[in-house]
């Protein structure tokens, strides 16, 4: 806060709120509010503890806004996401996000003028450049049609040769659309090849299996992805890239999110684009948490992950930087958003002590996306950040409940301590499940999310506490493709479209516990309201205003 100094961070007291109440912020991952029906797990679970909140206190339960403009996306056709929404959470604000950010850098061309692409642009007449990423046009880590001006630009701008290492989606559009999404950018390089730009897809594999882990969950799956970007090893070797991926999807139970690594070879089978020394490597996804850990295999030194076997020397530059603290990627194309101030650091400066938790697929998102996309404590004195390991190798239908039990234990022991004033979590069911599409599965993790709320809010009873129950957009509430009037959508073989991604519905807010002063309601007056509302919310149940600039709080205090 410069030369303002810690007077800066003061909050002023709330006029009506005290302070001193023990609150347990939850997020539920992946839980929006939508039409009951079949396909709707939350409806069809048995979900008392957040049914309870709707029907005993209406006036401290209401919808929020999750998707669109309202966290920072181009659009209100964009789905919500763990990044958007945490941060719209954490920060109180709405910031451009990175899908916008680059939108804008790439239509007014100013991408092609900064220090990042001046980098990569050193390797353009005697090296490659590797463009490595998320193929779809989900719009969450990535966007098909940046990719594609991202080619173009690059080509004007004198890359003669490119390689393309791609992963396949399936998790935030349609599984089995891949194959369409790599038609697509096979086109693209072929116009390419026809201006004399040596272009081609050089690797793939789906985003799960290969390159896209987060958070240090699994670091094979970023070890699969280097050996067939980097080394050119993989399992299996195709002349063709829609070849591959119709091959390999054509696997029982193959799925675009988990199909294995595969690199592109030439007529004598030898790979097509292993990264070399003197090459450029852009990686264009604009979400940071699935990027980082391969970041760091590009370009740290001393690494001890896993054998990288050939460290090539290269030029090497995110599409974004993915983290401000560790300035990682050092070079970058866009500058991403600056998410500064945020809750979680005006606390820690009036002194409220925070507890934050979640197991490790989740565990950044209320650190890491919560703080601004920052990593590490604002004050290491005020504050404990507990990560449960995640199971590992596994698609989480097979183990629906998680850890939402061991995340709900935490919370309330830590509640129960009296060592803390917010106790922060995010439950993962919903989401992680309803991410793999298996319905009955979906409808076990709503549960289980819901016994952990349940868990969480005894606890704040116990200590006359308050809670905080939201979530950061919608996943579980809807299992399929429907059409406009909300039919489901079949495929051609009759079959229902299964949607494992996200959803643009609105998410639950509900707030209560013995520690919430009398007369405290949400406010009529904030119909649009969405997650950006609930930092100051959170922040006058701690007793204090919150910033002028942070997007109004959700409550009022009626005098009885
Ligand atoms: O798994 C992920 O990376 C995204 C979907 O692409 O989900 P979330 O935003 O909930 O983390
Ligand atoms: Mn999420
Ligand atoms: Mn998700």
């Amino acid at each position: 806060m410069g030369s303002a100094g810690q007077n800066a961070w003061k909050l002023a007291d709330h006029p009506k709120l005290p302070k001193g109440k023990t609150i347990a912020m939850v997020v539920l991952d992946g839980w929006g509010e939508a039409k009951p029906d079949q396909y709707n797990c939350i409806h069809v679970a048995d979900t008392p503890t957040m049914d309870s909140f709707k029907t005993t206190a209406p006036e401290r339960w209401r919808l929020i806004k999750a998707h669109g403009t309202a966290v920072g996306l181009p659009s209100e056709d964009d789905m919500g996401n763990s990044e958007v929404g945490h941060n719209a959470l954490g920060a109180g604000r709405i910031f451009a996000q990175g899908a916008k950010l680059v939108d804008l850098a790439l239509a007014s061309g100013k991408i092609y003028d900064g220090e990042g692409f001046n980098y990569i642009k050193q390797s353009f007449d005697n090296g490659t450049l590797h463009l490595i990423g998320l193929l779809s046009d989900g719009g969450v880590h990535s966007r098909l049609d940046q990719l594609q001006l991202l080619l173009k630009g690059a080509a004007e701008r004198g890359a003669k040769r490119i390689r393309v290492h791609f992963l396949t989606d399936g998790r935030d559009v349609l599984d089995g659309s891949s194959v369409g999404f790599v038609e697509t950018l096979e086109k693209d390089l072929s116009n390419l090849r026809e201006k004399a730009v040596d272009a081609q897809i050089a690797s793939g594999g789906g985003r799960m299996y290969v390159t896209m882990d987060r958070y240090e969950n699994d670091w094979n799956v970023v070890k699969r992805g280097w050996d067939a970007q980097v080394l050119g090893e993989a399992p299996y070797k195709f002349r063709s890239a829609v070849e591959a991926v119709e091959k390999l999807r054509a696997e029982p139970k193959a799925n675009d999110q988990y199909l294995p690594p595969f690199v592109i070879v030439d007529e004598s089978g030898n790979p097509v684009g292993p990264i070399k020394d003197g090459d450029a490597v852009v990686t264009f996804n604009f979400r940071a948490d699935r990027m980082t850990m391969l970041a760091k295999a590009l370009e740290y030194a001393d690494f001890d992950k896993f054998d990288r076997v050939r460290v090539p020397k290269i030029h090497y530059a995110g599409m974004l930087q993915y983290d401000g603290e560790l300035k990682l990627p050092s070079q970058y194309l866009v500058t991403p958003p600056e998410i500064e101030r945020t809750s979680g650091e005006y606390l820690v400066h009036n002194g409220v002590r925070t507890f934050a938790c979640s197991e490790t697929v989740k565990f950044g998102h209320v650190t890491f996306f919560w703080n601004g996309n920052r990593s590490g404590y604002f004050n290491e004195e005020m504050e404990e950040y507990v990560e449960i390991p995640s199971d590992v190798g596994i698609t989480f239908n097979v183990q629906p409940k998680m850890k939402a039990l061991e995340i709900a234990e935490k919370a309330r022991d830590a509640i129960l301590s009296g060592k803390f004033d917010q106790v922060r979590v995010n439950l993962p069911n919903g989401d992680m499940v309803g991410h793999t599409g298996d319905i009955e599965a979906t409808v076990v993790a709503c549960k289980a999310a819901d016994g952990a709320v349940q868990t969480i809010i005894d606890a704040i009873e116990q200590v006359g506490g308050i809670y905080v129950i939201t979530a950061d957009h919608g996943n579980a509430e809807d299992m399929v493709k429907r059409d406009k009037s909300g039919k489901p959508l079949l495929d051609k073989s009759g079959k229902l479209q299964i949607l494992t991604s996200h959803t643009l519905e609105p998410v639950p807010i509900a707030i209560g516990g013995p520690g919430l002063k009398a007369g405290v309601r949400f406010r009529n007056d904030v119909p649009t309201g969405g997650l950006a509302n609930v930092a100051a919310t959170v922040i006058n149940l701690h007793g204090f205003e919150a910033p002028n600039d942070y997007e109004p709080t959700l409550i009022e205090v009626v005098d009885n």
